[in-house]
C-alpha cells in the first residue's frame, strides 16, 4: 500500500529492549498505525545493551556530551549489539506482531553519507542524507524498515551513530514526521514536570541550567534540528505509556512538543 502521507519515522531508546511488554505494545501500535495507511520507518537505539557487552567485555563507557566515546577495539561489540542483537530484538518482536519488516542499517542502501565526526570521539558516526529509493522501496511494499544506528563511511570504516541523530537524518530523507520515544514521557522541567511545548530559546536556557541533560540534550538538540529543517513540530513521548500510543495511532500530539522556532 502506498501513502501519500508523510511516513512517520518512530525511534525508539534502547531501555525499550528490555521491556518485552513495552516492546509488544508498540509493535502492536506500529501495526495499528501501517492498517491505517501510514508508512513507519522505525529507528533504534540500544545503549544500554552496548553498556552491557562492554562490560562483559572489560571495556569501560565513555560519553561525551551524551554520545559514547568508541576506540577501534569497541567498534565490534558496539556494532554486534546495535545492527546485531538490538535490531533483531526488534525485528522479532514486529514479526510476533504481525508487521512484515526488513531489519537494517544506516549502511544499507547508499541512504545515508557518513564520516567521522570528531577525532576525540572515536569511530563516531556524521551522517548526511543520501538516497531515500531503498527506503521508499521498502515502504512501498507497505513493509516496516527497523533501522539501526550504524554506518560505513566511503573508506569503508564502520561507524556509531546516535540514535537519535540516525532518527534525524532519516526523518529528513524522507520528509518524515519525527517523533523520538524514550523512557521519559518528555522532555521534563526542574520539577519533574511534562514540558508540553518547547521552542529553541526555551531549550536553551534549560539546557544551561543543567535541567536538559546527557541523552536529552542530544535529542532535543536533534528535534529542534529537524523541527527546523521540516517547519513543523518534533515529539518527544515514552514508549511506555499506553495512552500515548494510542494518540499516537489517532495522530495527535503526544509528549513535548519541539517546535520549529
Ligand atoms: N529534562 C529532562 N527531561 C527528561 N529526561 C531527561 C532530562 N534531562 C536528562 N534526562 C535523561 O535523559 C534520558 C533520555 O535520554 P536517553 O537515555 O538518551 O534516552 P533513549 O535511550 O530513550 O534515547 C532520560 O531517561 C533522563 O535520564
Ligand atoms: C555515538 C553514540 O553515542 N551512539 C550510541 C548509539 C545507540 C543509541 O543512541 O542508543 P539510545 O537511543 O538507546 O541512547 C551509543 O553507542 O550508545
Amino acid at each position: 500500500m502506498i501513502s501519500s502521507q508523510q511516513p512517520l519515522v518512530l525511534k525508539v531508546g534502547g531501555a525499550l529492549l528490555q521491556c518485552e511488554m513495552g516492546m509488544a505494545r508498540l509493535m502492536t501500535t506500529a501495526a495499528n498505525i501501517i492498517k491505517t495507511g501510514q508508512a513507519v520507518i522505525m529507528v533504534h537505539g540500544g545503549g544500554c545493551l552496548v553498556d552491557e557487552q562492554l562490560a562483559a567485555n572489560g571495556m569501560q563507557t565513555v560519553k561525551l556530551d551524551g554520545l559514547r566515546v568508541t576506540p577501534a577495539e569497541q567498534v565490534p561489540i558496539v556494532v554486534g549489539a546495535l545492527a546485531g542483537t538490538s535490531n533483531k530484538i526488534l525485528q522479532a518482536a514486529a514479526v510476533k506482531a504481525g508487521v512484515t519488516c526488513v531489519g537494517m542499517s544506516l549502511a544499507d542502501g547508499g541512504i545515508v553519507s557518513a564520516q567521522i565526526k570528531d577525532e576525540q570521539l572515536g569511530f563516531v558516526g556524521e551522517v548526511s542524507p543520501k538516497d531515500a529509493t531503498y527506503l521508499n522501496f521498502i515502504l512501498a511494499q507497505g513493509w516496516m524498515p527497523i533501522v539501526s544506528s550504524i554506518a560505513v563511511d566511503d573508506l569503508g570504516q564502520l561507524l556509531n551513530v546516535n540514535a537519535d541523530q540516525a532518527a534525524t537524518v532519516l526523518a529528513k530523507l524522507v520528509n518524515g514526521k519525527l517523533v523520538l520515544l524514550s523512557d521519559v514521557s518528555g522532555v521534563l522541567d526542574g520539577k519533574g514536570q511534562l514540558i508540553t511545548s518547547l521552542n529553541k530559546a526555551e531549550a536553551a536556557e534549560l539546557t544551561r541550567q543543567g535541567v536538559i541533560d546527557k541523552g536529552m540534550k542530544v535529542k532535543v538538540e536533534a528535534a529542534l534540528e529537524v523541527a527546523q529543517w521540516l517547519g513543523q513540530p518534533v515529539q518527544v513521548a515514552s514508549w511506555r505509556d499506553s495512552a500515548q500510543l494510542a494518540a499516537l495511532v489517532q495522530g495527535e500530539a503526544i509528549g513535548t512538543q519541539v517546535l520549529p522556532q
